[in-house]
């Protein structure tokens, strides 16, 4: 990738839409808490947990992401892992961020809805980056538990733009929370799910079929299904790519064999995205350098990338435009 491509797509204003904030909880900050909570690790050391970030596929992932929520207990922590992911936006041009958390990881150790939404939502407030947060039920769990998590967040509506699905895929298709995602419809929540990221093209169908999701998180195995990719680029429903991700699980053995050009070229609209940036060895920027310098990537495509990403968001209509605006008037100054 030359230098002058790199400095484009680095400067380059964007949005993400795929971030857990449990993710962005670098190995550093999960000592710090651990130390300040009173919380034992099962690692000795920052190295030992670092070394401890290699994964065979999702679940070898989930398990050790669960293990380093375990250090978040009072409000102050959840700000303070919220507070350092906005800083990291502010160096790699992320404008505005859309972010997942997972309230079943706190409250089944005991820590209240109100101080895992109150300590993210804080940390928003305080930020010069736009973010707004999605609620996430973990599909490893049961419905009923879904349900009852959308009930205690109700005070907190009004923090909330969305609802997902996240934790381990196959054996947990969308249609498991077929309930729990009608009312959060009822409720004027945006709707959206992973799907297709380990699980086939069925759970894609599923997702928008039965939940009515609004977008796919990762949906990269939708190119095994011609009909669906066809529909779900004529529909614009977008998709959250997440590049650093997929090939630290293996969905893709190397970045040289992502799916990610493919993608747009089958007309989607395709974003880049961090996922777990603290355990996938990088934020948005390191997730685009990765993957331009991997794959027949032009500048033509970053601008597609900027302009998929605040398009793709939840963001109202006036907001939107703004951004977009700020992309086409970006990407025109740049030297021809
Ligand atoms: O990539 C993911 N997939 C499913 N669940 C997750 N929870 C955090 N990251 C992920
Ligand atoms: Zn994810």
């Amino acid at each position: 990738m030359n230098e002058q491509l790199r400095q484009a797509v680095t400067a380059m204003p964007k949005a993400e839409l795929h971030i857990h904030i449990e993710g962005s909880l670098e190995p550093e900050l999960i000592f710090a808490l651990a130390e300040r909570n009173g919380v034992r690790l099962a690692y000795p050391s920052v190295d030992a947990l670092r070394q401890a970030y290699a994964f065979k596929d999702l679940q070898s992932f989930l398990d050790i992401y669960y293990a380093g929520a375990s250090v978040l207990l009072q409000e102050q922590d959840f700000y303070d892992m919220t507070a350092a992911f906005l800083e990291r936006c502010e160096r790699d041009n992320v404008r505005h961020a859309e972010i997942f958390f997972d309230p079943q990881t706190h409250t089944a150790r005991g820590v209240a809805m109100e101080t895992v939404v109150s300590g993210i939502h804080r940390a928003c407030q305080d930020s010069p980056v736009s973010a707004t947060l999605i609620m996430c039920f973990l599909r490893h769990l049961s419905e009923e538990d879904a349900l009852a998590t959308l009930d205690a967040a109700l005070p907190h509506r009004d923090k909330l733009i969305g609802v997902g699905l996240d934790s381990s895929e196959v054996g947990h298709p969308p249609e498991k929370f077929a309930r729990v995602f009608a009312r959060c419809r009822d409720l004027g929540l945006h709707l959206v799910a992973h799907a297709g990221e380990e699980g086939p093209p069925a759970y894609i169908a599923s997702a928008l079929d039965v939940l009515k999701v609004e977008r796919l998180d990762h949906g990269v195995r939708i190119l095994e299904d011609a009909a669906l990719t066809a529909r779900v680029a004529r529909e614009g429903i977008a998709l959250t790519v997440c590049p650093l991700s997929n090939t630290k699980l293996r969905v893709f053995d190397q970045m040289r064999d992502h799916n990610l050009v493919q993608l747009l070229d089958a007309g989607l609209l395709a974003t880049v995205n961090s996922d777990d940036p603290a355990y996938f060895g990088g934020y948005m920027n390191d997730n685009f350098i990765a993957v331009f310098e991997s794959l027949p990537l032009t500048l033509a495509h970053a601008k597609t990338l900027a302009r998929n990403s605040f398009a793709a968001s939840f963001l109202p209509a006036e907001q939107k435009r703004r951004f977009l605006d700020e992309v086409d008037a970006y990407f025109a100054a740049l030297p021809a």
